[in-house]
């Protein structure tokens, strides 16, 4: 288990103290501008460099003409009405979004009853907007998590917090997982779940009349990252890529299930009024279902190694762990905010990291040149049979470009929200205090004003030339951009990094003729629309049989 070097010896005394961190409101504002570097992997010269600094309504003066929300361009609330209900536009918000972005231009408002939304679809005005954030960015309305939270007595963890909390949490679990060189110490944790992923497929395989394929990438996918992430938050193998998966873990992934299947329950959860919830009442009443499954697997596993955490101590023993027993022993969370942000972490990190893996895989299938140029630069950087650690992902930028050009393409989270926190002016626009933002990374993506030929999967397009090249930023941010961006980011990075090099050493992995096109959807996130079915070919065999 992976060890932080700070805090192998603790004692009692100092477990059971009081919150240390009450501080950090001020502190994190100085580190904000190098969070948000440090997000992107940029320099701060590079970061210097990026056009559009933030334009408050006072400083633009009297002769510019600044337009007002009732001048702005969008869609009227009854075809949206229609997009989204009767011809399932939640299924397709990304491609909506870029036929609104060509039909009304680079910003534009929606409406859905009385709320109002400004979709912001341009690289700068993104880039505008996120670099302008104050300290602690509100994501979006979150009311109906917290009413559950409230509910429940349960505490909010990252994802849901706001102001003050957000914070506190934030300035935490940012010293532990932000940087890379943080995540580097689970690298045996991650290698130890990747070698149950390929004797996985192994089995699979064997299931199969061609003795190669392996139906629905996706549900491989899920679990293997399902037992990275909780490897790391928990400590503790789950079980998942077992032939038989444990009950409790097999509860864990319905209650997992139900909050993504029911989407657009929990979509309409929010929406629909609480006065409507004795007529309507299927919405809530699932959504709390697959929130209470969800704490109750987390409690189980934080209680656990909790209660081996005060044995050890008891005993006089030396303590030693990896995140959760840092966050226990230090107390700079309390136990309830604990179970918070690891179900909540845990929420975040498996089907965006399993979608893009199975993308990934998809891309890698579908463009087999791609492929040898990837294993050609592993077998070129690591010895034969070598098992590859974070440092070595270094030295291998096209597996790196892989995950980038992935989620360029497949980003899972199409679109990010921002509530303003100041007036802003925008394109042209002055945006009143509170307007909820729709940043449409899904279009900028793809735009050609961004990525030449940007329909095309070329990983290499991220490898920069020389020290000078810079390969645009804000055009694609699948991490989000500055201090609210994805807190697991490197994590998720390290999961997907060494599981593809393992399977691109290990395997040629090729299209199987029961994957026909497969184009993505929404799901609350953008997902495969159809089961990815792959054959993954042994390399050593292979080379043996050719001439
Ligand atoms: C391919 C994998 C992943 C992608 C593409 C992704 C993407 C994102 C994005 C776009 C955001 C919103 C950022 C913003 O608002 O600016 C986010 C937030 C978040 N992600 Fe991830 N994520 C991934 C994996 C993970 C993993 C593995 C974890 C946990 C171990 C995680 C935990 C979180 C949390 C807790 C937040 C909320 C952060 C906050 O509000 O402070 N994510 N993620």
């Amino acid at each position: 288990m992976a060890v932080f070097n700070n805090f192998t010896k603790i004692c009692w005394k100092n477990f059971q103290s009081d919150q240390l961190n009450k501080q950090l409101f001020y502190v994190v504002r100085s580190l904000h501008k190098s969070a948000a570097s440090e997000a992107l992997g940029i320099s701060a010269t590079e970061e210097e460099t990026m056009p559009n600094r933030m334009i408050k309504p006072e400083e633009v003066s009297e002769k510019t003409q600044i337009k007002t929300l009732n001048d702005m361009p969008g869609p009227n609330t009854l075809s949206n009405l229609i997009e989204f209900f009767w011809k399932d536009g939640f299924g397709r918000i990304h491609e909506i979004q870029m036929e609104h972005r060509k039909k009304y231009g680079k910003i534009f408002k929606s409406r859905f009853g009385p709320q109002l939304v400004v979709s912001v679809a341009d690289r700068d005005m993104v880039a505008q907007v996120l670099r302008a954030e104050g300290v602690a960015p509100q994501r979006a309305n979150m009311d109906s998590w917290k009413e559950y939270r409230d509910m429940r007595g349960r505490a909010t963890g990252l994802i849901s917090a706001e102001g003050e909390d957000w914070l506190k949490m934030r300035s935490v679990l940012r010293q532990l997982i932000m940087r890379p060189r943080d995540v580097a110490v689970f690298s045996d944790d991650v290698n130890g779940v990747v070698d149950d992923l390929i004797q996985r497929v192994y089995s699979l395989r064997t299931q199969q009349p061609d003795r190669a394929t392996v139906l629905n990438v996706n549900d491989l996918f899920f679990k293997y990252a399902m037992e990275g992430v909780a490897a790391i938050l928990y400590e503790c193998r789950l079980g998942c890529l077992e032939n038989n998966i444990p009950q409790k873990t097999q509860d864990y992934i319905a209650a997992l299930n139900l909050m993504f299947s029911s989407f657009k329950m929990t979509m309409y959860a929010g929406a629909i009024p609480k006065w409507l919830r004795p007529i309507i009442p299927k919405p809530w009443e699932e959504f709390c279902l697959s929130w209470d499954g969800l704490f109750k697997f987390s409690i189980v596993h934080v209680n656990k190694r909790l209660s081996e955490i005060k044995a050890q101590l008891e005993r006089g023993e030396e303590v030693k762990g990896g995140l959760l027993t840092h966050m226990l022993i230090t107390r700079e969370m309390s136990v309830e905010e604990i179970y918070a942000n690891v179900t909540e972490m845990l929420l975040a990190g498996v089907d965006t990291t399993s979608f893009t893996l199975s993308w990934a895989c998809y891309l890698l299938a579908r463009h087999p040149h791609v492929q040898h140029q990837i294993h050609k630069e592993i077998k070129k950087t690591l010895e034969p049979g070598a098992v590859a650690t974070a440092e070595d992902v270094s030295n291998l930028p096209l597996i790196r470009g892989l995950v980038k050009e992935t989620l360029r393409l497949f980003p899972v989270l199409p679109g990010n929200g921002r509530i303003t926190q100041d007036d802003l002016v925008v394109g042209g626009y002055f945006i009143p205090k509170g307007t909820q933002l729709a940043l449409c990374h899904y279009s900028t993506s793809l735009e050609e004003e961004n990525f030449l030929e940007p329909l095309d999967f070329q990983p290499d397009r991220w490898i920069r030339k020389d020290t000078t090249d810079r390969v645009d930023n804000f055009g694609s941010i699948p991490f989000g951009y500055g201090i609210r961006s994805c807190i697991g980011r490197r994590i998720a990075e390290l999961e997907m990094h060494l599981a593809l090099i393992r399977l691109i050493q290990k395997f040629h992995i090729c299209l199987s003729p029961l994957t026909a096109d497969i184009k993505a959807k929404t799901h609350g996130l953008l997902c495969p629309g159809a089961p990815i079915h792959l054959q993954f070919i042994d390399r050593e065999v292979d080379a043996l049989s050719s001439p």
